[in-house]
């Protein structure tokens, strides 16, 4: 630790494990101090972007302590190994997109911009992120980590597929970030070269920190010229010890902490106008260049709701319906009575059956409710409708109450009429004619 710095991440027995056995942090202890670069060196698989993954509050950890000296998830800007970036967009839409995540003003965004192309050495704007080559692509990413200028940097191998020029200039430029800026920043890298030019290294194996401090010291305490030598002696010493396992696949004690620790990091507030912002826009480019989605998207509504009116939206046509008419004596013939318009003499049950029929169903007569019921219990018919023998009588002194009533009303009218009919046969009804509209619609499609 030098003398007078902050300790701004601070890692305390740090466990994680993926499954049952692959333990890839055991018990690791870290400190980064405030407005310094550390690079977390360690072989291929040794666990350095599963412990930054739980520094962010991506992964939890199952024990130990993370504490950082800041509080929210924005303070952080995290450059992750894989590409994490829309390959549709161009690269001015994706650092507008990101900016508005960040919630920075045009004119934030604009010096942003500005400070980064210059050192970064960015292509054009315009170009798509999937035309760009990965080196390219790993610069976008960077500087996307560093636009809204956060005060704990995280940068998962920044300079892999760069050149020596620019890698060398991206650190330099960290530095200055670190020394000017006062910005906390930890890389992994596996080029101990690389690893050098930071404040403080951390050398990582089998789950723990063999050593950490700044380079200069370390070498001098190890009698050794490079890092890649201290690194082998150290790996050594390890190996050598005792209760040492290089796949870390057993650990006797493992903790079992009641509770997982929380992350270390939170979010600002779980609703942010610029968050809803950033996802509109992102939807805006996204569909702005790909039109044929959008017009599926827009079109998709209007084909279910076409499919859903005609499949479930109609009456039932053809529907075997029972009908037990008292007010015809259970004969149901209407023909010995004339239809005249307004003609008092027609029962109302037959203009009943009249709109009926219209509707396509097929009215079976019944002589009275027993046979009905009995024929609807074999599935000869789907219910039965029972019109009381004074229907005509209470339906026109329902009219006169009501102030009269249009011949359509009376035909329609449900008074004294009772459908006798389970819901679950009614449900099968719906289902049935839903499954036989959808295959004749799906028929046409087909042929
Ligand atoms: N989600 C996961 N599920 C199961 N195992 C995982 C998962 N993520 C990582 N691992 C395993 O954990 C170990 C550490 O992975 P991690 O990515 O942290 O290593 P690393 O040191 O960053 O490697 P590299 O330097 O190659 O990026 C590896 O053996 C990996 O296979």
């Amino acid at each position: 630790m030098t003398e007078g710095r902050e300790e701004f991440v601070v890692v305390r027995g740090a466990y994680k494990r993926y499954g049952l056995k692959a333990v890839v942090l055991n018990g690791l202890n870290m400190t980064v101090e405030k407005g310094t670069v550390y690079a977390f060196l360690g072989p291929s698989g040794c666990g350095k972007t599963t412990l930054l993954g739980c520094i962010v509050g991506r992964k939890r950890l199952d024990a130990g302590e993370i504490r950082l000296g800041i509080k929210y998830k924005s303070d952080i800007g995290y450059m992750p190994q894989e590409i994490a970036l829309f390959r549709d967009f161009s690269i001015s839409e994706t650092l507008t997109h990101f900016a508005w995540v960040f919630g920075l003003s045009k004119q934030q965004l604009k010096k942003r911009k500005e400070e980064l192309y210059s050192f970064l050495e960015l292509p054009p704007e315009t170009s798509l992120i999937s035309k760009l080559s990965g080196g390219q692509q790993r610069r976008i990413s960077l500087c996307v980590a560093l636009l809204h200028n956060p005060e704990l940097l995280i940068l998962d191998e920044p300079t892999v597929g760069v050149d020596p020029v620019l890698s060398h200039s991206i650190w330099q430029h960290l530095k200055q970030m670190s020394t000017v800026g006062n910005k906390t920043i930890i890389i992994t890298t596996h080029s101990i070269e690389e690893a050098r030019q930071a404040d403080r290294v951390g050398l990582m194996r089998g789950g723990i920190l063999l050593a950490e401090g700044d380079p200069k010291s370390l070498m001098n305490q190890y009698g050794f010229d490079t890092l890649e030598e201290v690194f082998l002696q150290l790996s050594y010493k390890q190996e050598t010890g005792e209760n040492f396992d290089i796949d870390c696949q057993t650990v006797k004690n493992y903790p079992k902490p009641e509770k997982k620790p929380k992350p270390p990091v939170k979010i600002k507030s779980i609703f942010a106008l610029n968050h809803l912002i950033a996802h509109f826009l992102k939807n805006y480019f996204f569909l702005r260049r790909n039109l044929g989605i959008l017009a599926f998207l827009l079109c998709l509504p209007i084909v279910q709701c076409t499919l859903f009116d005609l499949s479930i939206g109609r009456d039932p046509l053809g529907l075997k319906v029972g009908l037990v008419n008292e007010e015809l004596a259970g004969e149901g013939d209407c023909s010995m009575f004339t239809n005249a318009n307004c003609s008092v003499e027609y029962p109302a049950s037959c203009r009943y059956m009249a709109a009926l029929e219209k509707k396509q169903m097929k009215l079976i007569l019944y002589k009275d409710e027993e046979s009905a019921r009995n024929a609807t219990k074999k599935n000869e018919i789907w219910g039965f409708m029972h019109v009381s023998h004074n229907y005509t009588e209470s339906l026109f002194e329902r009219i006169i109450l009501n102030g009269g009533a249009s011949d359509e009303a009376l035909a329609n009218s449900e008074v004294d009429v009772s459908m006798d009919m389970s819901s679950s046969q009614l449900y099968i009804i719906e289902i049935q004619y839903f499954i036989t509209r959808f295959c004749i619609i799906l028929k046409q499609f087909i042929y």
